[in-house]
C-alpha cells in the first residue's frame, strides 16, 4: 500500500500543479457529466486516472473524448490499485454502490453528491475506507469546457477531521474553493443551492413565457441585463439588492400585474408570482422597508383567492390540487374573531386550511333557532380570504343530507349531561356532521374552540373511539374587550342584553378568584359561587352551572382538582355558554 496514504495534504515544494503530496492513482465510478470532467481535471494537475466505469455507449463516447487512453473498467475491479475512488453517480445509485464496491482499508472514497453527507458511505467506512463528500457547486455540460470552470468553483467538503485536509488539498488541486459543510448541515446546504440555482431557472423560464405570450421573439435578450444585475446584486448583498414595486409598497402596480397574468391565463406563473411577491413583501416588512399599512395593502392584493366550493365533488377537486398538511376548522358561519383565532391556529399547524361553513339542522331541536341562526356566507368568505384560507366548503342541506341519514352515531352518556339536558339531541347531530366533515375533508388536524368545551370533549372521544385518523386541537376562548366570549349568538342581543351578558364571565371570574384565594376548595363550592353570582345578575336566567372533571367531562367529585367550570344562561331569549378551566389546590392528606 502507498506509504503516503492517510497523511496526505502536505503541499510539496516545487510541485506547483498539485497541492497533494503525491500524485494519486484515481479511479472513477460513473461516466455522467461529472465523473469524466473531474477525472480530466485531476489528470491535468498530475494525478493518474487508473480507470473509469462506463455502462452505456454515450458514456463510453464521453470517456474517449474527455479521457483518451483511460481504461474503462467494471465496478467489481475499479478500486484495485487506486488511492482514491471517486463516486460520481446519481444520488439514487450511491447507496447500492456503497454496499457493493470492494475497497481496501485506507483507500480514499469520495462521492460528488450535493444532497448526501457521510452516512451514505457508511458501509465503505465500515470496511476501513476513508470516506468524504466533495460536491462541486456548478452545473456540468460533461465536456472539457467544464474543466476551466472548476477554477474558483466552490466545493462543499464534508469529511471527518482526519480526512478533511486531504479533501481540501484535492479541491485546491482542481483550483476550486473548498467550503466545509458539517455532515448534519448537508441537506440545508443542498436546499440552499437547489433553491437558488434550480428555482431561478423556473422563474426566468416563466418570465420568458410571459414575454413570448406578448410577442417578444428574443425574451432572453430582453431580460438579460436586469436579471444579471439582480443576481449579482443578490449574491453580493442579499435582500438589500431588491428593487421594484413590492419594495415601494406599490399595491396598484401589483394589482395590474395580477390582472395581466390572469388575462394571459398561465396559472402557474400567477401562483409563483403571488407566492414570491408575498415573501418579498414580508422580507421588506421585517427589514422596516414597508410599513404595517403597506404590508396589509400588498397582502390584500397578493393572497391567493380563497376557493369557495359547495359540492362534495368540488371539494374533492379543490383538495386534490392543494398538497401538504391539511387543517380543518368547522363552523356554522356568522364568523367572528373566535372563529378567526381557530383559523390562525390552523395556519400555524398546516399548509392547507379548509373551513367548513354549514348550519347543521341535525344539531338543532325543532324549537331551537335553526331558522333564525345568522347566515352571511359573503361576509364569512371575505373574512376568511383576509386570513388566507385556502378552501371554504359551504354545502347546502341537500348536499350534506340527500336523505334522512339512517345510520346514526350515538355520542354516549356525556352527551346527555349539562348541554345535553337542555339539548338532548344536540350532540348526536354534532358528532354526525363532524364525522361526515372529517371524512369529506380528510384533514391531518382539526381545530375546535374551547368555548364549546363539552363539544370538544365529545369530539375527542369520537375520534378516539372510532379510530378516526385526525389530531384534534383545542383553541382558547376568544373574548370581547369586556370579557364576554365571542359567539355568533351574541348577534341576537340588544344593547341592554349585551350588557347583561357580562354576567356569565363575571360568574366565572368570581369562582376563579375564590379558588385563587382559597375561599373555594371544592368543585361544588366553585359551582355554587358561580351560580349565586349568575342568580343575582339582572336580565339573566341560569340554565346550568357545572363543575366537571377536565379530563373526562363527567361531574367532578370532591377529589377532582382539574376542573372545567361550565355554565349556560339565557340572556333574554338568547342562550349563551361559557366556561373556565380552574385548578383547585391539591388537598392536604388528612
Ligand atoms: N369565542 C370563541 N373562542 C374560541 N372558539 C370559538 C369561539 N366561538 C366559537 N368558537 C369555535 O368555533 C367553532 C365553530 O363554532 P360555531 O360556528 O358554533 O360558533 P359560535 O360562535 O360558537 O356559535 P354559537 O353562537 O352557535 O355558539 C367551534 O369549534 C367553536 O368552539
Ligand atoms: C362543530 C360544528 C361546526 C358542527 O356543526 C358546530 O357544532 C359548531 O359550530 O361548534
Ligand atoms: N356552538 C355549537 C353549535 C350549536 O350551538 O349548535
Amino acid at each position: 500500500m502507498d506509504a503516503a496514504r492517510g497523511k496526505r495534504g502536505v503541499i510539496i515544494e516545487g510541485m506547483s500543479a498539485s497541492a497533494t503530496a503525491t500524485p494519486l492513482r484515481i479511479a472513477v465510478v460513473g461516466s455522467g457529466r461529472v465523473g469524466p470532467v473531474l477525472a480530466a481535471a485531476f489528470r491535468q494537475v498530475g494525478h493518474q486516472i487508473v480507470g473509469i466505469t462506463a455502462r452505456h455507449d454515450a458514456a463510453i463516447d464521453r470517456v474517449s473524448a474527455v479521457l483518451p487512453d483511460v481504461p474503462v473498467r467494471e465496478l467489481a475491479d475499479i478500486a484495485q490499485g487506486a488511492d482514491l475512488i471517486l463516486l460520481a453517480v446519481s444520488d439514487d445509485a450511491l447507496a447500492d454502490i456503497a454496499r457493493e464496491l470492494p475497497v481496501e482499508p485506507g483507500q480514499l472514497v469520495a462521492h460528488t453528491s450535493g444532497a448526501h453527507g457521510l452516512q451514505i458511505l457508511e458501509p465503505l467506512a465500515a470496511r476501513g475506507a476513508l470516506v468524504f463528500a466533495l460536491h462541486p457547486a456548478m452545473t456540468f455540460s460533461g465536456t472539457s469546457l467544464d474543466i476551466a470552470r472548476l477554477q474558483d468553483c466552490a466545493f462543499a467538503v464534508t469529511a471527518n477531521p482526519a480526512v478533511l485536509p486531504i479533501a481540501h488539498a484535492l479541491v485546491a488541486d482542481l483550483g476550486g474553493n473548498p467550503v466545509t459543510i458539517a455532515n448534519a448541515d448537508r441537506p440545508a446546504y443542498h436546499a440552499a443551492l437547489s433553491h437558488a440555482a434550480n428555482h431561478t431557472v423556473t422563474l426566468i423560464a416563466q418570465a420568458r413565457r410571459l414575454l413570448t405570450a406578448i410577442g417578444q421573439v428574443d425574451p432572453g435578450a430582453t431580460l438579460k441585463a436586469l436579471v444579471r444585475t439582480a443576481v449579482e446584486g443578490a449574491l453580493r448583498a442579499g435582500d438589500s439588492a431588491l428593487t421594484g414595486p413590492v419594495m415601494r409598497g406599490d399595491a396598484g402596480t401589483i394589482r395590474a400585474h395580477l390582472a395581466a397574468l390572469a388575462d394571459i391565463g398561465e396559472g402557474d406563473i400567477e401562483a409563483s408570482y403571488r407566492a414570491l411577491a408575498l415573501t418579498t413583501a414580508e422580507r421588506c416588512y421585517d427589514r422596516d422597508v414597508l410599513s404595517d399599512d403597506q404590508l396589509a395593502d400588498l397582502t390584500g392584493v397578493l393572497l391567493p383567492p380563497t376557493e369557495v366550493v359547495t359540492t362534495k365533488a368540488e371539494l374533492r377537486a379543490a383538495l386534490a390540487i392543494r398538497p401538504g398538511r391539511r387543517a380543518v376548522v368547522m363552523t356554522m358561519g356568522a364568523l367572528h374573531e373566535g372563529h378567526l383565532s381557530l383559523v390562525r391556529r390552523a395556519k400555524e399547524l398546516a399548509d392547507v386550511v379548509v373551513v367548513t361553513d354549514f348550519v347543521n339542522p341535525l344539531q338543532f331541536a325543532p324549537d331551537e333557532d335553526f331558522d333564525s341562526y345568522p347566515r352571511d356566507l359573503k361576509g364569512d368568505v371575505e373574512l376568511l380570504r383576509g386570513e388566507g384560507v385556502d378552501v371554504v366548503f359551504a354545502p347546502s342541506i341537500e348536499e350534506m343530507y340527500p336523505r334522512e341519514p339512517l345510520v346514526r352515531i350515538d355520542p354516549g352518556p356525556v352527551a346527555q349531561l349539562f348541554e345535553g339536558v337542555t339539548r338532548p339531541t344536540h350532540f348526536a347531530g354534532v358528532v354526525q356532521v363532524v364525522t361526515k366533515l372529517l371524512n369529506l375533508t380528510q384533514p391531518d388536524v382539526a381545530i375546535f374552540g374551547e368555548k364549546d368545551a363539552q363539544q370538544l370533549a365529545l369530539i375527542r372521544t369520537l375520534v378516539a373511539d372510532l379510530d378516526i385518523p385526525v389530531r384534534i386541537v383545542g383553541a382558547p376562548i376568544a373574548r370581547d374587550d369586556d370579557g364576554v366570549a365571542r359567539s355568533s349568538r351574541n348577534a341576537y342581543l340588544s344593547t341592554e342584553e349585551r350588557g347583561h351578558a357580562r354576567a356569565l364571565v363575571a360568574a366565572l371570574d368570581a369562582a376563579e378568584q375564590a379558588a385563587a384565594t382559597g375561599d373555594a376548595s371544592s368543585p361544588a363550592q366553585l359551582a355554587d359561587i358561580a351560580e349565586r353570582a349568575l342568580a343575582d345578575a339582572p336580565g339573566v336566567r341560569v340554565d346550568y352551572v357545572a363543575a366537571v372533571d377536565a379530563s373526562t367531562y363527567l361531574p367532578a367529585d370532591a377529589a377532582t382538582r382539574e376542573i372545567i367550570l361550565a355554565l349556560a344562561a339565557f340572556v333574554g331569549p338568547t342562550r349563551l355558554i361559557d366556561n373556565r378551566r380552574i385548578e383547585l389546590e391539591a388537598k392536604e392528606d388528612s
